[in-house]
């Protein structure tokens, strides 16, 4: 639900940045989200002096029946499958931050695998990054950022991470490799990497063809998710925090804003 806030009378209301940032389970998506806001200075000041913000698509897991969530609990529930969101709640919500207003998001718990009472209020701001393992599956969602991002790490150091955090929330190992390879894995292949092959297809085959053919070459690749901010170039103080074997890759969007 969206409320407005007084907050609002005391700012303009002015249409945010928005920014995409998808990649597999622990891939760094938070991480690099929050290195993003340290670096412009932005994770130390209030709302008010607030430029960025931090949205993630954790917070629209739906709340689950008491079947599903004994099922979660055993890790045989599958919180890979675009399903698994409110997407209608998610794409309201967006669409409200998109035009500028002061929006609730719900908290989520890992543990419980439920949703909390508490809320968070997200504050208008000049940017809007929006995190998730499928932020790009909608074509709605997609079409609505000016900009996307793709955190690429190797499988390996993801499930690695992945295993360490979810021991943390209470998980045994078994279960954890149990829902990485029944659930995460396929997943995984066919929303994220399947899709955005077949959805950057699209794109071209929907008329970004001529953009495509006269973009021009970014570090010697086409343009689309080519930049690598961890290769040698501009960005490269920006990313030098990142581990080995995790890239960000820019797609700069031919949306107007
Ligand atoms: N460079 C790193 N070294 C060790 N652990 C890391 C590193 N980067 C991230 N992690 C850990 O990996 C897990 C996943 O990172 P996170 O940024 O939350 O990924 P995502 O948002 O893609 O799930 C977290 O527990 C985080 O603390
Ligand atoms: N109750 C839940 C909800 C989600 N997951 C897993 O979280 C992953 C998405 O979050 P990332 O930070 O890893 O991008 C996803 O792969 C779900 O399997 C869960 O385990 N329990």
């Amino acid at each position: 639900m969206t409320t407005i806030r007084p907050f609002e009378m005391e700012r303009p209301r002015h249409r945010p940045f928005l920014i995409g940032v998808s990649g597999g389970t622990a891939s760094g998506k938070s991480t690099v989200c929050a290195k993003i806001m340290e670096l412009l200075g932005q994770n130390k000041v209030d709302h008010h002096q607030r430029k960025v913000a931090i949205v993630s698509q954790d917070s629209f897991y739906r709340v689950l029946t008491l079947d599903q969530k004994a099922k979660a609990l055993k890790g045989q529930y599958n919180f890979d499958h675009p399903d698994a969101f409110d997407n209608e709640l998610m794409y309201r919500t967006l669409k409200d931050i998109v035009e500028g207003s002061v929006v609730e998001v719900p908290t989520y718990d890992f543990v419980t695998h439920s949703r909390l009472q508490d809320r968070i209020t997200v504050y208008p701001a000049d940017v809007v990054l929006f995190e998730g393992i499928l932020v790009f599956y909608s074509q709605e969602v997609r079409d609505m950022f000016h900009m996307k991002l793709f955190v690429d790490t190797d499988s390996d150091v993801r499930l690695s991470h992945r295993v360490l955090r979810d021991m943390k929330r209470d998980r045994d190992l078994e279960q954890i490799l149990n829902q990485y390879t029944t659930f995460v894995k396929p997943a995984f292949e066919e929303f994220l990497a399947i899709n955005l092959i077949v959805q950057h297809i699209q794109d071209i085959l929907n008329g970004d063809l001529c953009k495509w053919q006269h973009g021009g070459v970014v570090n010697g690749h086409s343009r689309g998710f080519k930049r690598a901010f961890s290769e040698q170039g501009d960005l490269d103080n920006a990313t030098s925090n990142l581990p080995l074997g995790k890239r960000v890759l820019l797609e700069p969007s031919s949306r107007p804003h």
